[in-house]
């Protein structure tokens, strides 16, 4: 038995021989003395595998760093497992910590004081084609706490593994400043593009190290599940690079409207040109296709390009041209760093390359609203002119105002853009899609083949289209009649006759109605007076 035990005997108010002391049993005195002796010989051995010899003799090291795409999956996993995570406390801080925990008598772990960092996002919403972040809409965050920098023990498996988290400060302050700009995930990737997770353990062997990771990486795919990674190009530090903006939920080639001529010949091509690298090598031609959709909104052309990469289990990486300060530097080194197996869309083209090409966006609206009135004889020259006229004046303006623009505006220009399509810069492999609302206002050199391969008009919603949307949506409550009253709607819609309406249009139409067929088809009229409206309102905007 312990001198410390006897001590505590000899000086115990307990009558010797009164009653018979527990600690007089050998059996119970060796149980105690090996409990304390195992205690105290574990404790030694997380000290000495946890803290003194990651100082002296630790050298299994592995670096992760946040350029780097496992940097976002551990990052997530230290923020799920912070609660397996204990700072690193040099020999002082320790026993102060054990003095602490003896005079309270908590045993508890979380005594150990845990710097956690607060990090409230606000997601993406699920709506198709919106990928802009909504700051100015309530969303409810979802919170996450997340290891503050510091040294930390992570225990993995039974093992000790020494965390170092540091982020290079100043880099964080601009990050801070920049905390509403943009979309983001979550704040330890977002604000981390100058952060390292250093990972150590004792001994030679990488191998738990490793497993760290992969264990991150497979958590990371078991909650996501089988949702697609959408990447977006955003501004950190001041430069561009990629960032993962959110898992959208998969979207099926089956919920696309579009007559299947485009449908199934766009799928083909692309499922053909994936299928045949060893072909383009043979020919020499540069292993990429380009894609360009174009047609009125809400047409599907984002759409298409979710069910594309839910079809092909790839990833999608969007470069929005028109994002504030982004030039043709960020868009090589945007291109050169694109996230693997993954569609690279560019977005709405006409409206960067509006300023690249010499050329303003408003005069381009300014070109559509003349050949709008040419085409419409009931305008006389006056109208024109005036439209012309305030065009002019519109340019004046920007050229006075474009210095003070520049880091609001992008910066990319057509050469730029070309370069980054042609095959010096842009990654082999790649399938490109490009989208427009006009296509007629992009400059010829973009559209050649090599840069765009395919182009494809996403067309109004035909008569077919239209009974096909109406039948999805009701066929629960008319079962076969769906198609006969689809039918019946696509007429009394005019379709046929020159009506025109967007896929968006129709759904947006439908959905007031979700549960009531009848009255979707009762309101036939009110709604072909709110269509004709709106784009009248719409003209009248064009032309003012
Ligand atoms: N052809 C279609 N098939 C199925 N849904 C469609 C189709 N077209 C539009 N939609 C629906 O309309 C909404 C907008 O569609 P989407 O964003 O794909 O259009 P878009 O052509 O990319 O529009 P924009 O040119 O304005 O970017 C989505 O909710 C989508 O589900």
């Amino acid at each position: 038995m312990s001198s410390f035990l006897q001590a505590f005997l000899d000086s115990s108010p307990i009558e010797k021989g009164s009653i018979t002391s527990p600690f007089h049993n050998a059996l119970f005195g060796t149980g105690i003395g090996l409990m304390i002796a195992s205690t105290a010989l574990r404790n030694i051995h997380t000290y000495f595998s946890s803290y003194w010899l990651f100082l002296t003799a630790a050298d299994a090291e592995l670096i992760v760093a946040s350029d780097d795409d496992s940097f976002s999956f551990l990052a997530d996993f230290l923020a799920a497992h912070n609660s397996e995570m204990r700072p690193n406390l040099n020999l002082i801080e320790r026993a102060t910590v054990y003095l602490r925990r003896l005079l309270t008598l908590q045993s508890h772990p979380h005594i150990l004081m845990r710097s956690l960092l607060v990090k409230s996002t606000i997601t993406s919403t699920e709506t198709e084609g919106e990928y802009i972040y909504e700051r100015n809409r309530l969303h409810k965050p979802t919170l996450f706490y997340v290891p503050n920098d510091g040294d930390y023990i992570l225990s993995f498996k039974d093992a000790h593994i020494h965390v170092s988290i540091f982020t290079d400060k100043e880099g964080r302050a601009k990050a801070n400043e920049n905390l509403f700009e943009g979309p983001r995930k979550d704040v330890i990737t977002n604000s981390s593009s100058k952060t390292t997770i250093t990972l150590s353990v004792y001994g030679h062997n990488h191998t738990i190290l490793k497993q760290v990771i992969q264990a991150s990486v497979d958590e990371f795919f078991a909650k996501q599940g089988n949702k697609i990674p959408v990447y977006t190009a955003a501004k950190q530090y001041g430069e561009y690079s990629w960032r993962k903006f959110s898992a959208r939920s998969p979207r099926f080639m089956s919920s696309i409207m579009l007559p299947s001529s485009i449908k199934e010949t766009l799928m083909n091509d692309v499922k053909s040109f994936l299928g045949s690298e060893e072909w383009y090598k043979r020919q020499g031609i540069p292993y990429r296709r380009g894609y360009m959709l174009h047609g009125p909104p809400g047409t599907g052309k984002s759409s298409f390009i979710f069910a594309l990469a839910t079809e092909l289990c790839m990833s999608i990486s969007i470069i929005n041209l028109s994002s504030p300060g982004l030039t043709d530097m960020d868009l090589t080194t945007l291109l050169g760093e694109s996230p693997k197996n993954t569609i690279l869309v560019f977005e709405d083209v006409d409206v960067a390359m509006g300023r690249g090409n010499g050329d303003s966006k408003k005069s381009k609206d300014t070109t559509m609203k003349v050949e709008k009135l040419v085409n419409d004889t009931a305008n006389n020259k006056n109208e024109i002119d005036k439209v012309v006229d305030s065009d002019k004046k519109q340019t004046t303006e920007e050229i006075s105002s474009s210095l003070t623009e520049n880091s609001t505006k992008s910066l990319v220009t057509l050469s730029g853009l070309l370069n980054s399509l042609d095959g010096i810069i842009a990654q082999e492999g790649h399938i490109v899609f490009l989208t427009t609302n006009h296509l007629s206002t992009l400059p010829p050199a973009l559209l050649r083949p090599g840069r765009v391969d395919r182009r494809f008009l996403f067309p109004h919603a035909t008569a077919q289209v239209t009974a096909h949307l109406f039948e999805r949506f009701y066929e629960q409550d008319l079962g076969k009649d769906a198609a006969v009253v689809g039918a019946e709607i696509a007429k009394k819609l005019k379709i046929a006759e020159g009506r025109k309406f967007s896929v968006a249009q129709l759904q947006g139409f439908f959905l007031r109605h979700r549960d009531n067929p009848q009255a979707a088809l009762d309101q036939v009229e009110e709604f072909l007076k709110e269509v004709e409206l709106e784009a009248a309102e719409e003209t009248q905007h064009l032309i003012y």
